[in-house]
């Protein structure tokens, strides 16, 4: 029995959001919260009929189990075509592998799920053919709230599919971090990015590639048509994240965003020209602060007004939602500024702590928040991506310890 793991992190887009799709800049960073993907590669069965794909859930509590035979039979593969090559799902494949989830009973109020175990099926097929094995997952992040745990979810899983396959290896273990995680060389990296990004597609539809990138190598980058510039800061900002709980879909609000386009095609194209430059001088400030060239109380109001000036561009491409609104009035009165982060429609809101702010009034604001059933997260932001664990990871009832 052969084990390995890997875990990914979310992402906050500070700028960017929506435009980014439509080729303007985006800034995001990697957040202090995981999805875990843990992988148990059973040898090849002597009794070929028992052998199984298992996949266990454990955030929606849900599990799934394929005979490997129906697996070969649906999806007329067995051995993976090449895991050093990330490759699209072609529409039959994705229309067979619609038909190996219909012969599981999903409840309704969880048929969101069917994306994401697409795009598992897709992966896990792809990279390691139909063999057996069982995968678990599990996260810390809230799923479809914005903060992206999708991208989490294809990176963590690309990581872990990989490393089994032999094509990704470890580079060093983290200082001060027991678990035996450890880093990704920067070409290991980069195919696993790719892989990401095509179950990212099965699952947005039409991603723009950023929270595969920023889950992937980490820290905090500007965005640009794949394009992607890591942004050094000395002093990372401090936001709080507000969780709104309004389930919402990416799929459909990029969807939404794009329909909008079209009908306005001139508005629209101003809209997303006008949050570029929101997004070219949010990292350009990101980084003049790194360089201490602006005193962090200036870098902290301009960071303020950018942010009030893209969520007012998210409300003209029709992503807000009364309970975004709410925390927006919340924490002006306390004279914070908050924008949505993702997709928007419910899901997740930013607000920039500034640094003279004292605790006392946080803890105000985050109890205020609260009380109309929010759900509040201080994070740090800009930390690594994709770290792994190869072999000697413990593993213990589905868990990687
Ligand atoms: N830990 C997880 N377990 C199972 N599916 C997941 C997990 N994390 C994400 N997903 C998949 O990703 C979808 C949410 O993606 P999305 O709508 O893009 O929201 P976000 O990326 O902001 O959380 C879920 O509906 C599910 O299909
Ligand atoms: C709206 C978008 O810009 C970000 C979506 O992030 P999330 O899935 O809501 O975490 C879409 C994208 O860039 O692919
Ligand atoms: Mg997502």
């Amino acid at each position: 029995m052969e084990v390995c793991a890997a875990r990914a992190p979310g992402k906050i887009i500070l700028a960017g959001e929506h435009a980014v799709v439509h080729g303007s800049a985006a800034v995001a960073a990697a957040i202090d919260l995981y999805t875990r993907c843990s992988l148990c590669l059973m040898p090849l069965a002597d009794d070929e009929a028992a052998a199984t794909l298992e996949l266990d859930l454990k955030d929606p509590g849900l599990a799934f189990s394929w005979p490997c035979g129906r697996l070969r039979e649906v999806l007329l593969t067995d051995e993976a075509a090449g895991a050093r090559e990330a490759r699209p799902c072609s529409p039959d494949r994705l229309a067979s592998i619609a038909r190996l989830l219909e012969e599981h009973e999903i409840p309704e109020a969880k048929i969101w799920l069917s994306a994401g175990l697409s795009a598992f099926l897709f992966l896990y097929t792809s990279i390691l053919g139909c063999r057996p094995g069982k995968v678990t997952v599990s996260s810390d992040l809230p799923m479809g709230s914005g903060l992206g745990s999708s991208a989490a979810f294809c990176v963590s899983m690309s990581g872990v599919l990989l490393t089994a396959a032999g094509v990704v290896t470890a580079v060093g273990g983290i200082s001060g971090e027991g678990m035996g995680w450890e880093l990704v060389g920067k070409d290991d990296l980069e195919l696993v990015n790719r892989w990401a990004f095509q179950g990212e597609k099965i699952i947005h539809g039409k991603p723009s590639g950023i929270d595969n990138a920023v889950s992937t190598f980490g820290s905090m980058i500007k965005f640009k048509k794949g394009e992607l510039t890591n942004l050094k800061s000395s002093n990372p900002v401090k936001m709080l994240i507000t969780d709104t709980r309004v389930g919402r879909n990416t799929k459909a609000l990029v969807a939404g965003v794009s329909e909008r386009a079209s009908r306005h095609s001139d508005a629209m194209a101003s809209v997303f020209n006008a949050v570029n430059s929101i997004s070219e001088e949010v990292s350009s400030i990101v980084e003049l602060a790194a360089n201490d060239e602006i005193a962090i109380t200036s870098k902290e109001e301009k960071l303020a007004e950018l942010m009030e000036m893209n969520q007012g561009l998210l409300q003209c491409m029709g992503v807000s939602h009364s309970s975004i609104e709410t925390v927006l009035r919340t924490t002006l009165k306390f004279n914070l500024v908050s924008k949505l982060t993702g997709a928007g429609g419910g899901g997740c809101v930013l607000t920039l702590i500034p640094t003279m702010l004292s605790n006392l009034v946080l803890e105000k604001v985050i109890a205020e928040l609260e009380s109309h059933s929010f759900r509040c997260f201080k994070v740090e932001v800009g930390g690594q991506g994709l770290q792994v664990c190869q072999g000697g990871c413990s593993y213990f009832n589905g868990d990687v310890v």
